[in-house]
């Protein structure tokens, strides 16, 4: 059994790992923030700061959870989540830093908490039905989410889609990567784990601020990267630079695949 404080210290870490990490195309780092002009890697330290008395709560309501449906220990981490988007919210200046990241380390941190030995499966079963309840009855809805709109528009379920199949994303592609890159340094060890993630990731930002084709493209650029050996040769750099600049100049945002970066470093961390 993991303790909350020692589960909630290991997100916080992923949190801040993962806005350090240089030169991440179409996100925020400490050199650039070129397609998030609303926000810099300081309003992502804020916004980590805030949310460590919740991580530790998610955690315990893992721990604490003896039910025996564990959709429900679902249902009693969402309003532990909306006091911590709004903690976020307050911490930034009301700038969606980690909304997402917020939903998903939510969803890690209970089911590592809740059994440790059996992370996606717990998942799986907490999130039984998550797409179909929160996408039906959508056009009664006053006002849509980004999510929300993209599934309506393209049928992309987002976080959700990746949420209820168990992070396939994850646990069958960028964290067997990042463990198999243990004696490299970080920082190239989370940018190339980043390539594996948006190379296999449908996106809601990337869908919401271009479209499918532009998922296509950048999901190229991330396979071209790893076909060339990753970030830290002259070919996977060359390529990398290529791909930061179709992103600034359409304005591009991989905030989706940031946050499965961060949940696959707590992954790896615990
Ligand atoms: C289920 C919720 C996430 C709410 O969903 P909602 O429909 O409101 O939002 P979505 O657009 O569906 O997704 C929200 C964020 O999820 C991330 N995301 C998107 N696709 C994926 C994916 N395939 N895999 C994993 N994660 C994904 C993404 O979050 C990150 O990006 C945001 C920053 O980027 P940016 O482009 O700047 O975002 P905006 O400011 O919105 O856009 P601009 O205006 O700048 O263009 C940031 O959020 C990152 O985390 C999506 O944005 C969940 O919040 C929910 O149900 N909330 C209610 C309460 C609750 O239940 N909470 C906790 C449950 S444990
Ligand atoms: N580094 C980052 N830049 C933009 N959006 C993000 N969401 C999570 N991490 C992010």
């Amino acid at each position: 059994m993991k303790s909350s404080k020692y589960l909630a210290d290991a997100a916080m870490k992923a949190l801040l790992y993962e806005v350090n990490v240089h030169p991440k195309p179409g996100l925020v780092d400490p050199v650039d923030n070129s397609t998030h002009l609303d926000m810099n890697v300081f309003t992502f330290i804020n916004s980590a700061v805030a949310l460590h008395p919740y991580l530790e709560e998610f955690a315990q309501a893992g721990i604490d959870f003896d039910g025996n449906d564990l959709r429900d220990l679902f249902k009693s981490i969402r309003p532990i989540g909306v006091r911590a988007e709004k903690e976020m919210f307050k911490a930034t200046g009301n700038i969606n830093t980690h909304k997402g990241a917020i939903f998903s380390l939510g969803i890690m941190l209970a089911a590592c908490g809740y059994d440790y030995k059996n992370i996606q499966s717990t998942i799986k079963e907490m999130l039984r039905g998550l797409v179909e309840n929160d996408f039906k009855a959508l056009d009664s809805k006053k006002s849509l989410s980004n999510g929300e709109r993209m599934f309506l528009k393209y049928g992309v379920t987002g976080i959700r889609g990746e949420a209820e199949k168990g992070y396939p994303t994850v646990f069958n592609n960028s964290l067997p990567y990042l463990e198999s890159q243990a004696d490299n340094d970080l920082n190239s060890m989370f940018l190339n784990t980043l390539m594996v993630i948006v190379s296999k990731s449908y996106d809601s930002n990337v869908v919401k601020r271009g479209d499918l084709d532009s998922l296509k493209e950048i999901q190229k650029y991330a396979q071209d990267i790893l076909d060339a050996g990753g970030c830290g040769n002259l070919e996977g750099k060359k390529i990398l630079d290529d791909m930061n600049k179709y992103c600034n100049k359409n304005n591009l945002s991989l905030g989706g695949s940031a946050d499965l970066l961060i949940v696959t470093i707590f992954l790896f961390l615990i």
